[in-house]
């Protein structure tokens, strides 16, 4: 299938960084939001990431004029229409995303490829609510987009091979790496990294670190690019427990029950990067560890 127009339902740290790598590979992307703010924000950061990659000389500066003017935004759902295929990236809740997908299939061309940009959430189940189980995969990009090159692809119980093989395409064109993944709770890349995020959190819990401790532990101990509580702040608390949820539910073992800590963190709408505050306090010049 020749896919040249993307849909972007979500303008969120996800959302526009999946913007910003299709606009640089020649698709044409509508982004959609509930709020203009974010809509806005989504801009801002997309013009930014790119202004840094010109600056780094990764690109020119002819290519970042291009993908900006192959960028539009909208508030309404149902301008994505006529996209040929769509990339959900809301935030982590079932029922959002399958309110958005119910929303749009009224509208969609036939052929149009839907897909979920979600962590954790059953691909089968979500595809089952939409009229085409068939054209529906998970598509999985890394944080941050522009610089992470694994994409996980979800088959769902149901996806047929022609939209396998168009998505591997995708991937491909993006510059980027498919890793395929079954469709169990969190596939392989939050199997494996929130465990271990939400352990980092415990051991806060029980005061065998500090936060500056915990992650200076792990960069120098292990050679990890940022430190777990680090990367919780980056990918947002609320994501996290989102996914701690859907592994604790999906494979019931206590193994996977999420740290009361984050639950309290997320409870106090401290969200991390993304809201000023988690694990470091982002207010000031320098983060400043919260514990
Ligand atoms: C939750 C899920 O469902 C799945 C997930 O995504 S889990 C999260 C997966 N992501 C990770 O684990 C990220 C771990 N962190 C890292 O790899 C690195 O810290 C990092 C790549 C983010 C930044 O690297 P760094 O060396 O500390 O920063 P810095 O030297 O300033 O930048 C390195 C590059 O990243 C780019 N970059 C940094 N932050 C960026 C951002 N937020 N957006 C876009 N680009 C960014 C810089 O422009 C720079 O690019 P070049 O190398 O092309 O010049
Ligand atoms: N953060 C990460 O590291 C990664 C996240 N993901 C997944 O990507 C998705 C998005 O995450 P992320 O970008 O971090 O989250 P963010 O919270 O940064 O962004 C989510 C965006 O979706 C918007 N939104 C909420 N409901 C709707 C709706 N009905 N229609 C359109 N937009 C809506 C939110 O608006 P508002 O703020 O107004 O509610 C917000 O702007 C999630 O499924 C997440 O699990 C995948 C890989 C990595």
């Amino acid at each position: 299938m020749d896919i040249k127009t993307v849909g972007i339902v979500g303008a969120g740290q996800m959302g526009n960084g999946i913007a910003h790598v299709f606009a640089l590979a020649g698709y044409h992307v509508l982004l959609n939001d509930i709020s203009q703010e974010a809509l806005d924000r989504g801009l801002a950061v997309m013009r930014k990431n790119l202004e840094r990659q010109v600056s780094r000389e990764k690109i020119s500066a002819e290519d970042r004029d291009a993908a900006l003017a192959r960028i539009s935004t909208t508030l309404k759902l149902t301008d994505l229409g006529n996209s040929d295929l769509i990339v959900e990236a809301a935030s982590e809740r079932e029922t959002i995303k399958t309110a958005i997908f119910e929303d749009l299939q009224p509208h969609l061309k036939p052929n149009t490829i839907l897909t979920s940009n979600t962590s954790s959430i059953s691909i089968t189940r979500l595809a089952s609510r939409t009229d085409r189980p068939e054209r529906f995969m998970g598509l999985h990009f890394m944080n941050p987009v522009p610089m992470m090159k694994l994409v996980e692809l979800i088959r769902g119980i149901a996806t047929d091979d022609d939209t396998y093989q168009s998505l591997l395409k995708v991937v491909a064109s993006l510059g980027k790496t498919a890793a395929i993944a079954e469709d169990f709770p969190a596939f392989i890349v939050n199997r494996v990294l929130l465990p271990m995020i939400n352990e980092a959190i415990y051991t806060l819990y029980e005061g065998v670190g500090n936060v500056q401790s915990i992650d200076t532990a792990l960069k120098l101990g292990a050679g990890h690019p940022m430190g777990p509580l680090e990367l919780a702040d980056f990918i947002g608390l609320d994501t996290c427990l989102a996914i701690m949820h859907v592994l604790h539910e999906g494979l019931a073992d206590t193994k996977y029950r999420p740290c009361p800590l984050l639950v309290k963190y997320v409870d106090a709408g401290w969200l991390g990067r993304k809201s000023g505050r988690g694990f470091y306090d982002y207010r000031g010049e320098t983060p400043v560890p919260t514990r």
